[in-house]
């Protein structure tokens, strides 16, 4: 039987994303082309100024209180390569074959019982070959394998600018003289500082940070040089130092855990950057912070992998405290709290390589991500410091440790980083991934870093000399100054010294010579007026532009008003001759009203009985409010629109024949007639048969009255007119409403007078009657 395959329908969980609507073209409304210099006006280029790189200085021969030349801003990056075979070396890691290197093989410090014994068969199997060799104490090249260069033709690359190279043959001494101990003085000095040590997995980190019996690392090395320093007793002021152990790991990856490495310590919780509930045991000597420090050792999270025996599972934080506590009458405060941070990171594993499973997995996922956060917090440390536009990235949340050394990576205080690598052929892979990811670290400063919290820490450095009187101070004018003499300016001289170190106090002091400004603070002084001046050198020029464009801008206000101005008196002017126009055409009974606006009057005497009788015509002009009466007689009226013209025109009144009769029956024409040729451009110019006009019209029409034809009178009746108006009877329509304005009306009811005809009308007839 043939089955039927159901209709499938498939669903999108996820349906595509619609795209994004594209910004609309909407054009922006446009600018004024006088405006339009101004667009391209940058912003205020605050962030190219504060990333202004200032120099260095130059010649950095101050002795900072670590001794070091003036690079000290820079993080410092060292590099250790642990020895290919450390655990046959001879003389080193003992002479007496593999008993010696057995021992060697392990950490000091007592390992956890659950993974002792457990050294792993794969790691004595290692190649003779390496693949980093040591240029010089600054620099190193990295070499892959003939079969990698063959395969993936990879090329030697050489890393520079650490700040050390330590070889594999180098000692923890040197590694601590070199790197530690100037952390380890300025902790003293009262700055805080952290060192950490970075790597793959079995490459030397906790062989570095605790050593070995024979070999102490920098923790037993640090303590024992604290210790040796404030080893004096009995004075008015004493040091207290406090230690404090944790780690971070991850128990079988479910999330981050602190624990306390303390003898009595447990799981704590991390608040924001602080670790609540951490002990800080005090320390009195160095046997007894040893001691403690083996015991958390012992507490520490380790297990046997493919690349370490004794691989460390989590991230190992020692932290040292040094406490001011003044006694004796003083108040018992405790005044600095500058802190030694040293960090153990895990290192980082390919899973490839280590072979890891399970739980060992879950563990490299975690301490894989924590290196990644460090990696990214320092990354983007240093693009914010390249490019302060770049924001600096908040990548210190995703990791507790990140959180807890957040000042740190934040650049806010002082830190130097040791990556350590081996050197083995097959470690090419780890080794070149790590120097890729952290060499450009070299490149992070610290600008900021945290001055001594609390220079009374140093109150023992401090030499306070007597001091001179301050001389009066004088009011100096002109040449006066010029007579003060250099004896005199001595007298300003600073007398007050601050010595950083023991060392410095001594070869300032002792001479008993003349007394020099701590060479220190003098750089940083320098340091501090080069960037100011660098920095106001750059407001300088932008506001030299800014002054310039702000010129450009206000000329162009200053047209563009002019532009206004202009506008305006046009405007009035053309508000004005509308006024004239409106007050023209509007119909005015007084007399000065039409004076007025003699250039509007037209020739009413140019009109001739025609078609219609002249009574006609002129009740039409009252009725468009055209005509006025300047006297008492009918020759004195009026046409004071153009309109009326026009509709004399409409009413086929011909020019010819007004002219004609103007030139027959009154000699008392004050003007000549119009010319045909005059009348019809007139007409013409004066839009005729169109009533509503526009203004331009009516103002050249005006105009052209203006000039021309300013004022004429009309003649005197004719017979004609007179017995048209006798015949009138008027008495009756004066009785009547008026007719509405308007052409149509008019035709239909031609008989209808407006009151200004009818006062006409019996001004006539008194006239006639007289
Ligand atoms: N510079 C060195 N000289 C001699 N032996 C060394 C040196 N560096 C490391 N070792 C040895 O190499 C082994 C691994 O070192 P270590 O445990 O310090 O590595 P690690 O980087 O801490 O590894 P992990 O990250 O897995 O904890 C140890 O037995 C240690 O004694």
């Amino acid at each position: 039987m043939e089955t039927q395959c159901p209709n499938t329908a498939t669903i999108r969980r996820n349906p595509h994303r619609k795209a994004r609507p594209t910004p609309s073209n909407t054009a922006a409304p446009p600018i004024p082309h006088s405006l339009s210099a101004l667009q391209d006006i940058p912003s205020f280029p605050m962030d190219d100024i504060l990333s202004i790189q200032v120099a260095q200085n130059p010649q950095p021969n101050f002795p900072t209180s670590s001794g070091e030349a003036g690079v000290a801003e820079n993080l410092k990056v060292f590099l250790r390569i642990r020895p290919l075979k450390p655990l046959q070396g001879p003389g080193k890691f003992g002479k007496n074959g593999d008993q010696t290197s057995k021992l060697s093989a392990k950490n000091v410090w007592p390992q956890n019982p659950s993974t002792k014994n457990t050294a792993n068969e794969k790691n004595k199997k290692k190649k003779c070959e390496i693949c980093i060799t040591v240029n010089d104490s600054r620099s190193v090249t990295l070499s892959p394998s003939s079969a990698l260069q063959d395969l993936k033709r990879i090329k030697s690359e050489v890393y520079e600018g650490f700040s050390h190279v330590f070889s594999a043959d180098s000692s923890q001494d040197e590694v601590y003289e070199t790197m530690v101990n100037p952390l380890v003085e300025d902790f003293l000095g009262g700055k805080s500082g952290m060192f950490a040590a970075l790597g793959p997995s079995g490459s030397g980190k906790t062989h570095t940070v605790f050593g070995s019996p024979r070999e102490p690392g920098m923790v037993p090395l640090v303590l024992r040089r604290i210790f040796k320093q404030t080893g004096v007793s009995g004075s008015e002021t004493s040091r207290s130092f406090y230690i404090s152990m944790f780690e971070i790991y991850s128990e079988r990856g479910k999330g981050e855990r602190v624990l306390d490495l303390s003898p009595n310590g447990g799981d704590l919780f991390m608040q924001q950057s602080t670790i609540k509930g951490l002990q800080e045991v005090i320390i009195s000597d160095v046997a007894q912070a040893e001691s403690l420090i083996g015991r958390g050792m012992l507490k520490r999270a380790t297990a046997m992998t493919n690349t370490n025996s004794q691989s460390s599972r989590s991230q190992c934080i020692i932290s040292i405290r040094c406490a001011l506590e003044k006694s004796e009458g003083e108040a018992d405060v405790q005044s600095n709290n500058a802190v030694l941070t040293i960090v153990d990171l895990a290192g980082a594993e390919r899973e490839k390589k280590t072979g890891n499973q399970g739980t060992r997995l879950l563990e490299s996922n975690f301490i894989n991500n924590t290196s990644m956060v460090f990696g990214l917090c320092l990354r983007s440390l240093l693009e914010h410091q390249k490019n302060p536009k770049k924001p600096l990235q908040k990548h210190f949340q995703n990791s507790l440790l990140t959180r807890y050394l957040r000042d740190y990576l934040e650049g806010k205080k002082r830190m130097t980083l040791i990556l350590t690598v081996k050197s083995g052929e097959e470690d090419y892979l780890d080794t070149s991934f790590l120097l890729r990811q952290a060499s450009p670290y070299m490149k992070i400063k610290f600008h900021n870093v945290e001055e001594p919290s609390n220079l009374i820490c140093n109150k023992r450095q401090f030499q306070t000399l007597p001091r001179f009187e301050q001389p009066k101070r004088f009011k100096f004018s002109g040449l006066d100054v010029y007579a003060v003499s250099a004896k005199k300016l001595k007298e300003f001289e600073p007398v007050e010294v601050l010595v950083q170190s023991p060392k410095a106090s001594k070869s300032n002091v002792d001479d008993n010579g003349p007394l020099k400004p701590d060479s220190f603070n003098l750089a940083e002084r320098e340091r501090n007026s080069q960037i100011m001046q660098g920095f106001a050198k750059a407001l300088w020029n932008v506001l030299k532009e800014y002054k310039d464009k702000l010129e450009v801008a206000e000329n162009v206000i200053h047209s563009l008003r002019d532009d206004l101005r202009i506008e305006k008196t046009r405007n009035l002017e053309l508000e004005k001759q509308l006024e004239d126009l409106k007050s023209s055409c509007s119909c005015s009974n007084s007399e000065s009203r039409a004076n007025n606006s003699p250039g509007l009057v037209g020739h009413a005497s140019n009109f001739h009985e025609g078609q219609h009788d002249t009574s006609l015509f002129i009740s039409l002009l009252f009725r468009y409010d055209c005509v006025s009466v300047t006297g008492s007689r009918l020759s004195e009226v009026v046409v004071s629109s153009p309109q009326s013209l026009a509709m004399v025109k409409n009413d086929n009144c011909s020019i010819m024949e007004l002219n004609q009769l103007h030139n027959e029956k009154d000699e008392n024409l004050l003007d000549p007639p119009l010319s045909l040729n005059e009348n019809e451009a007139f007409t013409r110019g004066c839009n005729v048969g169109n009533v509503p006009e526009t203004e331009s019209n009516l103002n050249s029409c005006c105009k052209r009255l203006n000039v021309e034809k300013p004022k004429r009178r009309l003649l005197p009746a004719s017979s004609l007119l007179l017995r048209d108006i006798g015949g009138l009877n008027f008495e009756d329509e004066s009785e009547k409403p008026k007719g509405i304005r308007g052409e149509k009306k008019l035709a239909a009811d031609e008989t209808k007078r407006t009151q200004g005809s009818l006062s006409l009308l019996h001004l006539l007839r008194s006239n006639l009657h007289r």
